[in-house]
């Protein structure tokens, strides 16, 4: 199947920094495509890129089958976004807001559009309240319909739950999840938080420094046999020599005065904890994570070492 969207090699520099470097990747219907990276990876710029807002330096967009350029505007009907805060009419309710915006789409939008819109962002019941006495929440929310309501391919969010509280994240990561399972949307949102991705995405990129350092599935980026181990001993000190000595020094990755941490495959945890028994060390606790953000920042920091050591 064509993807909705293909970058190709696409590379964007700003004065002397390189925002966006060689960057390849594909979005197809149906994903929740997760693009990930700390502050300053390029996400926005690969998104302002995708929208025509700037252009690549080299490399192409590809948007339904069709190269995308200066000249092929219309290609963005395809494609629906919240990139910086929404501007709304505060004293307009959100249905004129609505109603304002599909009226500047190429399109004529019939009301059952509009009605259809806010059901799916969970607004229904409150479009004709001013739009000043909404929460954050839901002027996001009123954002995500504004995108939506020309019925794009492809819906781009940047960072959508920054300056949300606690339930207006939970919101909208619910949103997301029904826009993709109830109504079969394919979503591009980018966050600086592997959380909030991991929670959403079906595919996912990360970022770093403008370029790609992974892409794949969530699953499989998971790296289910890597556990990153944290056990509690007293004391540290003498452990670490008997462990220098042993079979477990090339997995232990970092010692503090009363914690060990070991990257393992979760099947040695119960072997690591009988070595450690036998060999006289007071355990005073064993946690295993496996946060894909240790993964991440493992990336990020092999990355910023190996740019370091080039
Ligand atoms: N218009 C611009 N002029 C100069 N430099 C820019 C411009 N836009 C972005 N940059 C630089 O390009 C790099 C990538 O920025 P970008 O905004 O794409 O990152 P990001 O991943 O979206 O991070 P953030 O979440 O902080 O926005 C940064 O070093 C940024 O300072």
């Amino acid at each position: 199947m064509e993807p909705i969207v293909e970058i190709q090699n696409i590379t964007k520099v700003f004065k002397k920094i390189n925002a966006v470097s060689d960057l390849s990747f594909s979005i197809h219907k149906g994903d929740v495509y997760g693009f990930l990276g700390q502050n300053g990876a390029g996400k926005s710029t690969t998104m302002r890129m995708l929208l025509g807002l700037i252009f690549p330096d080299s490399g192409r967009i590809i948007i339904n089958g069709q190269e995308f350029n200066n000249g092929k505007r219309h290609l963005l009907r395809h494609i629906g976004a919240i990139i910086e805060r929404p501007d709304m009419y505060g004293y307009l309710s959100g249905w004129d807001n609505l109603k304002i915006f599909a009226a500047l789409t190429d399109r004529s939008i019939p009301a059952t559009r509009l009605h259809a819109v806010l059901e799916q962002v969970g607004l229904k019941g409150r479009e004709k309240d001013k739009v000043k006495t909404y929460s954050y929440g839901m002027k996001q929310r009123l954002g995500i319909a504004i995108a939506l309501v020309h019925e794009p391919d492809l819906l781009i969010l940047d960072e959508p739950t920054n300056g949300l509280d606690p339930q207006g994240i939970a919101d909208i990561r619910e949103l997301i999840r029904s826009l993709s399972r109830d109504h079969g949307k394919t979503v591009l949102v980018s966050s600086h938080l592997l959380h909030e991705i991991e929670q959403v995405a079906t595919r996912m990129l990360v970022l770093h420094k403008g370029k790609k350092i992974a892409e794949g599935m969530l699953s499989d980026l998971l790296n289910p046999n890597e556990m990153l181990v944290q056990v509690g001993v007293i004391p540290a000190g003498q452990v670490q020599a008997r462990i220098a000595a042993s079979s477990w020094q090339p997995m232990l990755v970092g010692a503090s005065a009363d914690q060990l941490t070991f990257k393992l495959h979760k099947d040695n945890i119960p072997e690591l904890n009988r070595w450690l028994v036998m060999n006289g060390v007071n355990v005073t606790e064993i946690r295993s994570k496996h946060s894909l953000e240790d993964h991440f920042l493992s990336l990020t920091n092999d990355q910023a070492t190996a740019t370091r050591a080039i």
